[in-house]
């Protein structure tokens, strides 16, 4: 596949994911220009300091002047606003995309404001750690990973094709569904994942008074495993939980129904019963790993192999 150019990329939001995109799109040489705006005049600096783009502009407005391909890597809840602000400045023709974590809202939310004449396509990469900012950002974060687009009916075929193949230079696999199936198939991949990590830890932390600051001092590795998720960023992940209610409270009420039976299984002693279900969840991890999912090197140690190349 021939490697996708565009004139002039417009970045809004310049955090994790959006910093991570300007840094490939910069190794690899996909545009000639990229213009980059977000709502804080401290991270835009540090964005510059980064040398992360070519111009950095404080209004998304200004910024999306002129761009082919308009990237909002923003906290869901704020998708609207940003859609609202540089609605009436967007080139005829241009691509518009998000990064999302959630897709049925970012859609309620953009879609409306966005004007006939351009491509509005969203999509999400699985990819990410559990750090925030420009700085955390890194070369490769795509690399490998599911991105999935959730299109709207009549979406033009050749602008989608450009998109995916933006992707794809940055090494992702692509995927296609409804907005309404991604948002339920990530509730029980990652949203409810975070939930549960950010509730043990909050619990732990609850019974520090009852065990004399034990639970931190003599954290096991499976406690740290989650101290890692439930040190995601409260924005991003605030907004996750209310911009995707349904599904996760439907994913939620099957967790806890799951967990009443696991209680009763221990209670009642009926090991068999604790052996099947283990032995199953086993089953699971090793055919992820089989399918070639690198479960075992997390991004944070792929961004430490980047840093030593
Ligand atoms: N972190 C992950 O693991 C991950 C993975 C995939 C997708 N996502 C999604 O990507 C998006 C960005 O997440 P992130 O991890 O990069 O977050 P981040 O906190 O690292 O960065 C967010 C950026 O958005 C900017 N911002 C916030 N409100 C804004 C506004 N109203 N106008 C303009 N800019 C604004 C912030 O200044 C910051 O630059 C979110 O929608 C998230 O759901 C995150
Ligand atoms: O690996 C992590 O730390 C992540 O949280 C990444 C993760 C995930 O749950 O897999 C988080 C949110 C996204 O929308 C996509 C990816």
């Amino acid at each position: 596949m021939t490697k996708p150019h565009f004139d002039r990329i417009a970045l809004i939001g310049i955090g994790l994911i959006g910093s991570s995109i300007a840094r490939d799109v910069k190794e690899l040489g996909l545009a000639r220009e990229v213009v980059i705006s977000t709502r804080s005049a401290e991270t835009l600096k540090r964005a510059e300091e980064l040398a992360l783009g070519s111009r950095y502009v404080a209004s998304a407005a200004d910024a999306v002047k002129d761009a082919d391909l308009v990237i909002v890597s923003v906290p869901v809840g704020a998708s609207g606003l940003v859609a609202e602000q540089i609605a009436g400045s967007l080139k005829p023709g241009a691509i518009v995309t998000d990064v999302g974590s959630t897709k049925a809202s970012v859609i309620a939310q953009m879609a409306p404001h966005m004007p006939e004449n351009v491509h509005f396509i969203p999509g999400h990469p699985l990819a990410g750690t559990e750090k925030s900012g420009p700085d955390a950002g890194f070369i490769g974060l795509f690399r490998d990973r599911w991105c999935i687009f959730t299109p709207l009916p009549g979406t033009d075929q050749a602008a989608l094709d450009r998109l995916k193949s933006f992707w794809t230079a940055l090494g992702s696999r692509i995927d296609e569904m409804d907005p309404q199936h991604h948002d339920k198939v990530l509730a029980i991949v990652s949203h409810l994942p975070h939930i549960i990590a950010y509730n043990i830890v909050g619990t732990a932390d609850d019974l520090e008074t009852v065990t004399e600051s034990e639970v931190i001092k003599y954290s096991a590795s499976g406690f740290r495993d989650f101290t890692r998720l439930a040190a995601s960023d409260p924005t991003m992940w605030r907004d996750v939980c209310l911009h995707n209610k349904d599904a996760i409270l439907e994913m939620l009420a099957r967790f806890s129904e799951d967990l009443a039976y696991l209680q009763r299984a221990i209670r009642w002693g009926e090991g068999d019963k604790l052996f099947e279900l283990f032995t199953r969840t086993r089953a699971i991890r090793r055919s992820i790993v089989q399918a070639g999912q690198d479960v075992d090197a997390p991004d944070f140690g792929r961004h430490a192999l980047d840093q030593k190349k």
